[in-house]
């Protein structure tokens, strides 16, 4: 399996992009709208604020899931024994920031928003009809006002050599949301698990925007788009001194926004935070 590199622009763009999220939960844009300049500046920011103490003054709330998560608290993916070497921080508009931080982080975050809106319509219109008429409401408008899609500054810290056996930056999970916009990090190790089971490099050139399937959009196609597995593997030689930074955008619907006969948003949400450890 070989991830498509599809050009923004280019007049077919919608297609072959929605193929690719069809075939493999993932496609990657080069030529987007997204400024890299901005990109580069936030992770350069934020790698300054992990290294700092000022962290602690954010720490996570549990009920509203802003804020901090350190390396001792940060979540153990659904069905892995070890925690991911890994701290975050989780942004909302309303949730809480280092004021320092706010305007690039927010500026992204606008610019991410729109973006998935528009992909999340070109989605929309390469899926069978079959498939889309048990959309509950058009996908884009399911984004319409929601006040639930996240922007996550993740740093991987430099590996000490002491870590747990079998612990990776980030083990094996599908993310839980609509659809995630993802700019290639500073550092490599992403991959995606194929249908037979082997692990395949997501392309990674800086500048690159990944973008994957979230549970809840395989839930609402009725697996049509997969939400497939992935994770974040740990660099040998050189790059295990660095850290790795990542600017993940989980973009989530309304909470009331119907996905399935089972599922509105938000009992999903809930649902599987507690499996991840992060909310009781
Ligand atoms: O850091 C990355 O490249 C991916 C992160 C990720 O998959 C996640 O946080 O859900
Ligand atoms: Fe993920």
């Amino acid at each position: 399996m070989q991830v498509q590199v599809v050009d923004y622009r280019a007049p077919d763009a919608a297609q072959r992009f929605a193929q690719s999220l069809h075939d493999t939960g993932f496609g990657v844009l080069v030529n987007h709208p997204i400024q890299q300049a901005l990109v580069e500046k936030i992770y350069a920011d934020w790698l300054s604020f992990f290294d700092s103490e000022d962290k602690l003054n954010y720490p996570f709330s549990k009920e509203k899931q802003d804020g901090y998560f350190s390396t001792e608290i940060s979540e153990t993916a659904k069905g892995a024994s070890q925690k991911d070497i890994k701290e975050y921080f989780h942004l909302y508009p309303w949730g809480r920031m280092p004021a320092q931080l706010q305007a690039g982080a927010m500026a992204y975050y606008a610019q991410a928003n729109t973006l998935a809106g528009e992909l999340l319509s070109w989605v929309e219109r390469y899926t069978p009809p079959e498939i889309s008429k048990h959309y509950s409401e058009p996908l884009s408008h399911m984004i319409e006002g929601s006040q639930q899609t996240l922007l996550r500054v993740l740093r991987y810290p430099p590996l000490t050599g002491q870590e747990p056996a079998g612990a990776l930056r980030a083990a094996a999970h599908g993310d839980i949301n609509l659809l995630t916009i993802l700019p290639a990090a500073n550092e490599p190790g992403l991959q995606v698990q194929d249908k037979h089971g082997q692990w395949v490099d997501v392309p990674c050139d800086f500048g690159m925007l990944i973008i994957n399937i979230g549970d809840m959009l395989e839930e609402a196609s009725q697996g049509y788009y997969p939400s497939t597995q992935h994770r974040v593997v740990n660099p040998t030689g050189e790059g295990a001194r660095r850290s790795r930074v990542s600017l993940p955008l989980f973009l989530h619907p309304r909470g009331e926004v119907v996905l399935s006969e089972r599922h509105t948003a938000h009992s999903y949400l809930q649902e599987r935070l507690r499996e991840l450890g992060v909310k009781t």
